[in-house]
C-alpha cells in the first residue's frame, strides 16, 4: 500500500539497479563518485544555493535540442543574449515516455542530418558524461524540464550527471501528462526520485525539487494548482529533500496571480517542514498564445509586471513564437529580455492594488479546504489520502486527460476576469465558498446577458490567444 513513508536505502538500490537494465548509459552512474564530482562544481553552478540567495526574481527559459553542442551552444545564447540567470535541460518527448531506443534514433538521425529531430534534449542516452560536458560548457545553474510520468532513471542520470534541479512531481507530472497511469504507482516511483535527490543532499549535495504547478496549463483555479503543490512538497520532504520551488501558471489576472502567488510561498512555509527552504517559481502564460507576435509579448510583459509586483524567487518566460511551438534562440532571448525589462521598470515601485489580500484570503481558505480532507482521507497519510481524494472525486484538475482524476471540475472567468470554479462535481470545497464562486459568475453572466454555462469555458480558454483575457460573447 503507498504511504507517505521514508523509502529504505535497501529499496533504492534495489530499484536503482533494476533500472540499470533499461539503457546502457545507467551503467556508469555511481552515487559516491557522483557526490565527489558535484563537489568539484564551482559555487555559481550550485543551483538550490543561486537561487536562495538571489535579491530580485530569477528568469530561466525552457530550452532543449537533440545534439550535446547545439544544446550548449543554445544554453549560452540564452544566457548571454537572453540573460537568463538559470538555465533548464528540456528533454524530448520520447524520453518522458521512457522510450530511450526511439530517442537514440532520433538521436543518431539529428547527428547525421544536423535536424533537430526531437523536441528536446535526450539526456538517458547522451548519459553521464555527455551531461556533464553540458554543465562544465555553460556559465549557469541547470535544471532537467521534462513531464515524465516516470522519472526514475532520467533523475539516476542526470543527478550524476552534474544537474542539481529537477522538475515535476507525482500528481503534476502524472494528471495532466498521462491518461492510463495510475496514481499510486507514480507517487511510488517518484518517492524514488525524491529519495535520490534527499540522499545527495545528506552528502552535501542539494538537489532542488521543482514540482510543475501549471498542471493542465489552462484556467486552473489557483486553490487546486497551490494544493497539488503543497501535497507534493509534503511527499518530497518526507525523502529527504530540502529545497523545493513549488509553482504556480499565471492565470492572467493581476490581482488573483499575484494573490496565489503570495498564498503559494505563506501555505508552502506553513505545511512544509521548517528546514525546508520553500522558494516559489511564477510560470507566464501557459495557455494557447495570440499568434501576433506583438500581442504575444504583451502577455509576456503581463507576466513580467506581476512577476515585478508578486516577486516570485523565478519566473519561467514565453516567446513571442509560444504560437507556434519550440522557439528559435533569438526569439527565446527576446521573451527573457521583455520579462526583464518590466521587472527592471517595476520591482522598485511601491504598488499598491486593492483587493489583492481580500483574494489572498479567499485563496488560502479555500486551498485549506482541500488540504483538510486530503489530510483526513489519508488518516495522516497525504500518500493515501490524494489517491482516495483523487478517487471520490474531492481532489480534481481541470481539463486532465488522465482517468486518476474525475475531471469534473469546470473554471471560468467571472466580471473581473479572476478564474472561479463553474462546475465543482465533488471537489471538497465547502457551500460557502462555493456560493461566492456563483455569485461572481453570476455577476458576468448578468454583464453579459447569458447563463453561466459551458460556452464560457470555452470561450475564456480561446480569449487570450485571441487578444483578450475574458471570452465574451460579441
Ligand atoms: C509545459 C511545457 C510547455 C512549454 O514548453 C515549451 N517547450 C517544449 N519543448 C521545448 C523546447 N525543446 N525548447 C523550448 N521550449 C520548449 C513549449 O513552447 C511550451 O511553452
Amino acid at each position: 500500500m503507498t504511504r507517505d513513508k521514508r523509502l529504505p536505502e535497501s529499496e533504492l538500490q534495489r530499484i536503482a539497479s533494476d533500472l540499470r537494465d533499461d539503457w546502457p548509459t545507467a551503467e556508469a552512474v555511481e552515487f559516491t563518485e557522483a557526490v565527489e564530482y558535484h563537489g568539484t562544481l564551482p559555487a555559481e553552478k550550485r543551483f538550490a544555493e543561486v537561487l536562495e540567495t538571489a535579491d530580485r526574481p530569477l528568469l530561466q527559459p525552457r530550452a532543449g535540442v537533440p545534439r550535446l553542442r547545439d544544446q550548449i551552444e543554445l544554453l549560452e545564447g540564452l544566457r548571454t543574449e537572453g540573460g537568463a540567470d538559470l538555465l533548464p535541460t528540456t528533454i524530448d518527448s520520447y524520453t518522458r515516455d521512457n522510450e530511450y531506443a526511439k530517442a537514440q534514433e532520433g538521436l543518431e538521425e539529428a547527428r547525421e542530418t544536423g535536424e533537430d529531430t526531437l523536441n528536446g534534449f535526450p539526456a538517458v542516452n547522451h548519459g553521464v558524461d555527455g551531461c556533464r560536458e553540458l554543465i562544465e560548457s555553460v556559465g549557469a545553474p541547470v535544471e532537467v524540464r521534462h513531464g515524465t510520468p516516470d522519472a526514475r532513471l532520467l533523475a539516476m542520470i542526470t543527478f550524476a550527471g552534474g544537474f542539481q534541479s529537477f522538475e515535476g512531481g507525482p500528481i503534476s507530472y502524472n494528471i495532466p501528462y498521462t491518461k492510463r497511469r495510475d496514481l499510486a504507482q507514480t507517487i511510488e516511483q517518484w518517492q524514488f526520485v525524491d529519495r535520490l535527490a534527499g540522499l545527495y543532499t545528506e552528502f552535501g549535495v542539494t538537489i532542488n525539487r521543482e514540482p510543475f504547478g501549471p498542471l493542465t496549463g489552462t484556467l486552473v483555479p489557483p486553490c487546486i494548482a497551490i494544493a497539488v503543490m503543497v501535497v507534493e512538497g509534503l511527499l518530497s520532504a518526507t525523502q529527504g529533500v530540502k529545497s523545493l520551488t513549488l509553482g504556480y501558471g499565471q492565470v492572467g489576472t493581476l490581482v488573483q496571480d499575484v494573490a496565489a502567488l503570495r498564498a503559494l510561498q505563506s501555505l508552502g512555509d506553513e505545511y512544509l517542514p521548517d528546514d525546508v527552504t520553500v522558494t516559489t517559481v511564477f510560470h507566464e502564460w501557459m495557455g494557447g498564445f495570440p499568434p501576433d507576435e506583438a500581442r504575444a509579448n504583451g502577455v509576456i510583459g503581463l507576466g513580467g509586471a506581476t512577476a515585478a509586483i508578486a516577486k516570485p524567487d523565478k519566473v519561467i518566460t514565453k516567446s513571442p513564437q509560444e504560437f507556434r511551438g519550440v522557439p528559435t534562440m533569438e526569439a527565446n532571448a527576446a521573451g527573457l529580455r521583455t520579462t526583464r525589462q518590466l521587472i527592471d521598470m517595476l520591482l522598485e515601485q511601491d504598488v499598491q492594488i486593492d483587493g489583492i489580500d481580500a483574494e489572498q484570503e479567499f485563496i488560502e481558505r479555500s486551498t485549506r479546504a482541500l488540504l483538510d480532507t486530503i489530510l483526513e482521507r489519508g488518516e495522516g497519510d497525504v500518500a493515501r489520502g490524494t489517491i482516495r481524494a483523487f478517487e471520490t472525486g474531492e481532489f480534481d484538475v481541470p481539463f486532465a486527460p488522465s482517468e486518476s482524476a474525475a475531471g469534473q471540475v469546470l473554471p471560468a472567468r467571472d466580471d473581473d476576469g479572476r478564474v472561479r470554479i463553474l462546475e465543482f462535481g465533488d471537489l471538497a470545497l465547502p457551500d460557502e465558498i462555493r456560493e461566492i464562486h456563483r455569485t461572481k459568475l453570476d455577476t458576468r453572466a448578468e454583464t453579459e446577458g447569458r447563463e453561466p454555462s459551458f460556452k464560457m469555458v470555452a470561450d475564456d480558454v480561446d480569449a487570450i490567444s485571441e487578444g483578450r483575457l475574458i471570452g465574451r460573447p460579441d
